[in-house]
């Protein structure tokens, strides 16, 4: 996929500060960061440096300290309607069914019955639940929990998904087949989506799904090198130059 250069989304000079026990610290620090629609950009960095912090600033969860993103050229203020968070440990409400957990940021948004309807049965199929409509998270296994995260998260139509270490929760199996199932969403042209931004500590798996990995260093977080991932898709740990670009991620996070 070619990534339209245009400026989408950017971090510009981006601080955040926190406190604790009265103390200030500085998380991110001089943060700057572009990402181009149709990217698909990996943020891997050193445990507890900020990328959490990074992804909730850019869906305007929590604003910076100072510095500012920019969506469409403009300064992004409050939350971005236009993105959808996929959380590693699922966040489903467990008192719902999983048609009510992918039907609720729709709810949120005050769409009719028959939108909802509609939108939430054609994701259900599309992240393959078709049949668990009625269940409830109690009854999924880990892996089944996240399809129920992603669909909640695309039934919305965003622009941008943004994704927390979607894949930590799981078996390495499971893990390995809902990488490829999102890579086939980001690519499939019925898909509104076609921007993801996605945190992990896993080298790999940032290899074998950006087309850009960005290594933010220890805290306070800033970018330290952006790597532009060329591999021919679909990709494979066995290509000459991954262990290569895999070494060089990792002499920067360690
Ligand atoms: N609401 C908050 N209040 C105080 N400190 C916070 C808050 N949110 C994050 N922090 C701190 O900011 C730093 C970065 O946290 P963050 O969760 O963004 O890191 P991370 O890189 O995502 O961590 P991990 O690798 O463990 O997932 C940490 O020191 C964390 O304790």
């Amino acid at each position: 996929m070619t990534p339209d250069p245009s400026p989408f989304l950017s971090l510009q000079d981006v601080a955040r500060d926190f406190s604790r026990d009265g103390r200030f610290y500085r998380a991110i620090e001089n943060l700057s960061l572009k990402v181009a629609e149709g990217e698909f950009v990996a943020i891997v960095g050193p445990s507890g440096c900020g990328k959490s912090t990074l992804l909730r600033i850019l869906q305007g969860l929590i604003s910076p300290s100072s510095g500012e993103v920019l969506y469409k050229g403009a300064p992004q203020e409050g939350i971005n309607s236009d993105m959808a968070m996929v959380f590693q440990g699922f966040a489903l409400l467990p008192w719902l069914s999983v048609r009510d957990n992918v039907a609720l940021g729709l709810v949120a948004r005050g769409r009719s019955k028959a939108e909802i309807d509609r939108t939430v049965s054609f994701y259900i199929d599309k992240v393959g639940l078709e049949g668990y409509e009625e269940a409830y998270p109690r009854e999924l296994s880990g892996g089944m929990k996240q399809r129920v995260g992603l669909a909640r998260a695309l039934a919305i139509e965003p622009r941008i998904l943004l994704m927390d270490e979607p894949f930590s929760n799981l078996d390495a199996l499971t893990s390995v087949t809902l990488r490829d199932e999102v890579l086939m969403l980001w690519q499939d042209p019925e898909m509104p989506v076609r921007t993801i931004v996605m945190v992990t500590h896993i080298i790999e798996e940032a290899l074998l799904m950006a087309d850009r990995v960005v290594v933010l260093s220890r805290r306070p977080t800033r970018v330290v090198r952006e790597i532009p991932v060329t591999l021919p898709r679909p990709r494979s740990r066995k290509h000459p130059d991954f262990e290569r670009l895999s070494d060089e991620i990792f002499s920067l996070i360690s």
